[in-house]
C-alpha cells in the first residue's frame, strides 16, 4: 500500500472484458487494477461504444454538454459508470460519436471523422473530471486516441485552478498509429488549433495528435525497453524520430506485465483440461481439442500457432514466402485473425494449395486465442516491430515456445536458444527476410523432432518464465512521481 495514492485518470479508447480490438485493451485493464491493487486511486475513462459488453450493467451519473464557440452546435452527452472489479470505469455517452457497430473502423474504412470523435472525447474528460469533482494528479494517456489531452491540459487548462496541478503521462503502444487527421476535424478545438496546427502540422495540411502527444506530454513510454530505444531511431520511429529525439530525458521503456489471472494454464476457464509445469497431461487433451476445432488429423506432429490482427507489422510478408517452404515438412499450422483483406486472401490461397496442413480461422475468438496457446508447440510472432507484444507472454506461460523476430519486447522477453541454450525460452531471428524465418523454423522443428528432452527443458523453463504487473506499477508509480515532481520544480 502507498502512504499517499496518486489520483490516476487512465484515458483509454478500449478496455478489455469491455471493449476490444487488441492489445491495448489488455493494458487498459491489467494496469489500472494493478495499481488499484498497489493503493493508488485510479479510475478509468473511455467512449460508451454501443457495442460495448456488460451495457445494461451501467449506472447515469450525469447529463453534461459541451459548449463548443466556433460555429459548431454544444453538444449534449451523457456519463455512466461500471466498476471493472474495484476500479470506476467512467462511460461517455454521445449518440453521433460513439453508437457505431464498431469502435474506430468498418470494414478497412476507417470512420471518416475519427479525429473528430477523439476530439470530442478529449475535451469531454475536463469537463466530465471536474464535475464529478475528481481532480487528477495524472492523466494517463494511451496512443493517439487521447493524445490530445497533454496538449489541452497545457494549452487550455494550464491557469485553471482545478488542472493547474495536473500532469500528463503518454503511453506509446504503438507509435505506427498516429491519429493523422485534416484540420477541418478539429473544429472543436475553437480557438486552439492554430496554435496546435503550427506546431504538429503534418504534411499535407494534417494535425498528426500522437504529436501533439509527444510534444506536450510531461513524461513519455514506450511498452518496452527496447521500443523505447528503437523509436529514437529514424530505422524504428515510424518517421517521429526527432520528436522523440526531443523528449529523450523525459522517455522511458516499461514491459507490459502480462495478466496471468486470465492467462495461466492451471486456471484458464475456456481450455478443455488445465495443466501446469509439472503435470502437462492436460496439454495434450488441449492439443487433440485444437486439432479437432480446426478441423485438422490428430496426427502426432509439432502445432505452429498464431493469433493476432492481421496487418503487415505481424510479418506476413516474411511469413506467407516461409510457409511456401516450411509447410512441406510435417507440420500443421493455425492461424487465426482478422484485418486485412489482402493478408486474408493471401491467407486463404495457401490453405488451398495445403489443406491437411494450414488452418486459417479468419475470426476474432477470444476462446480460440486461448485454445491455440494451450494446444500448440510453437507460438509464430515474427513482427517487423512489435512495441511489446502479448501473446509471446501468454505462449511462454502455455509452454508454447514463442517463434519471433529480435525487436521490441519480443527481444526483452525471450530468450534465445541458440544464443543462451542455458536460458532459452523460445527462438529469434532477426534480419527480415522470409529465408531468415524459415532457417529459424526448421530449427524449432529440428529441435523438437531431434531434441525432444532439451525441448522440454525449454518448455518448462518458458512456463516457469514471469513478467508480473507488479514490477511494472512500481516503475510507473515512479514515471508519475517525476511527471509530479520535475514539472513543479519548474513551476515556481
Ligand atoms: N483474432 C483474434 N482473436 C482473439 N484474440 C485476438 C485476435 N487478434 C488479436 N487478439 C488478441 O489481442 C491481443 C493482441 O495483443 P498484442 O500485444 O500482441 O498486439 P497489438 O498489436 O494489438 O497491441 C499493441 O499494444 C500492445 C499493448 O501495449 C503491445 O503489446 C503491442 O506490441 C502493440 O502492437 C492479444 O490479447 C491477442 O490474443
Amino acid at each position: 500500500m502507498t502512504a499517499h495514492p496518486v489520483k490516476i485518470l487512465f484515458l483509454a479508447s478500449e478496455v478489455e472484458s469491455l471493449a476490444k480490438t487488441g492489445g491495448l485493451a489488455d493494458v487498459a485493464k491489467a494496469l489500472p487494477l494493478a495499481l488499484k491493487e498497489h493503493g493508488q486511486d485510479v479510475r478509468i475513462i473511455m467512449p460508451f461504444y454501443k457495442t460495448i459488453n456488460r451495457h445494461d450493467e451501467a449506472e447515469k451519473l450525469l447529463d453534461l454538454c459541451l459548449h463548443t464557440g466556433n460555429d459548431c452546435q454544444d453538444i449534449d452527452y451523457a456519463v455512466y459508470q461500471l466498476m471493472l472489479e474495484d476500479v470506476p470505469v467512467y462511460l461517455i455517452q454521445q449518440h453521433n460519436y460513439f453508437e457505431r457497430d464498431q469502435l474506430y473502423s468498418e470494414g478497412e474504412f476507417a470512420y471518416d471523422d475519427n479525429g473528430e470523435r477523439f476530439t470530442f472525447f478529449s475535451r469531454a474528460i475536463f469537463q466530465v473530471t471536474e464535475a464529478l469533482g475528481f481532480k487528477p494528479d495524472i492523466f494517463h494517456c494511451n496512443d493517439w486516441h487521447t493524445a490530445l489531452v497533454p496538449y489541452l491540459l497545457k494549452q487550455k487548462y494550464g491557469h485553471h485552478p482545478f488542472f493547474c496541478n495536473s500532469k500528463s503521462v503518454l503511453s506509446i503502444h504503438n507509435a505506427a498509429f498516429q491519429g493523422i487527421f485534416e484540420k477541418h476535424q478539429f473544429q472543436l478545438l475553437e480557438d486552439l488549433a492554430d496554435g496546435l496546427v503550427d506546431q504538429i502540422l503534418d504534411g499535407y495540411n494534417c494535425i498528426n495528435l500522437l504529436k501533439a502527444g509527444i510534444r506536450f506530454a510531461d513524461k513519455i513510454n514506450a511498452v518496452s525497453p527496447t521500443y523505447a530505444e528503437e523509436l529514437l531511431t529514424r530505422l524504428g520511429s515510424h518517421g517521429l524520430c526527432d520528436y522523440f529525439q526531443q523528449r529523450r530525458s523525459d522517455l522511458v521503456g516499461i514491459l507490459n506485465g502480462c495478466e496471468y489471472s486470465d492467462w495461466d494454464p492451471a486456471t484458464d476457464r475456456f481450455i478443455p483440461a488445465n495443466y501446469s509445469s509439472s503435470d502437462l497431461s492436460g496439454k495434450s487433451v488441449c492439443r487433440q481439442a485444437l486439432q479437432v476445432k480446426t478441423d485438422l488429423a490428430q496426427l502426432d506432429v509439432p502445432i505452429f500457432g498464431m493469433v493476432c490482427r492481421l496487418t503487415e507489422q505481424k510479418g506476413f510478408y516474411l511469413l506467407l514466402p516461409a510457409l511456401e517452404q516450411f509447410l512441406r515438412h510435417r507440420v500443421q499450422v493455425i492461424i487465426v485473425g482478422t484485418g486485412d483483406s489482402g493478408i486474408v486472401a493471401e491467407l486463404e490461397a495457401l490453405q488451398q494449395k495445403w489443406p491437411d496442413k494450414l488452418r486459417f480461422i479468419h475470426a476474432y475468438s477470444n476462446e480460440l486465442a486461448h485454445l491455440v496457446e494451450a494446444g500448440a508447440d510453437f507460438f509464430l510472432m515474427p513482427s517487423l516491430f512489435e512495441p511489446c507484444g502479448l501473446n509471446q507472454m501468454y505462449s511462454l506461460a502455455y509452454g508454447t515456445l514463442p517463434i519471433v523476430r529480435g525487436v521490441g519486447g519480443l527481444k526483452d522477453t525471450v530468450n534465445d536458444y541458440d544464443e543462451q541454450p542455458e536460458q532459452a525460452t523460445g527462438h529469434i531471428f532477426y534480419d527480415p527476410e522470409p529465408a531468415d524465418l524459415l532457417n529459424i523454423l526448421r530449427r524449432a522443428l529440428l529441435l523438437y523432432l531431434e531434441h525432444p528432452e532439451e525441448f522440454q527443458a525449454m518448455r518448462h523453463r518458458a512456463m516457469l518464465s514471469r513478467f508480473n504487473w507488479q514490477q511494472s506499477v512500481w516503475q510507473y508509480e515512479a514515471l508519475y512521481n517525476d511527471a509530479l515532481n520535475v514539472n513543479s520544480i519548474q513551476q515556481p
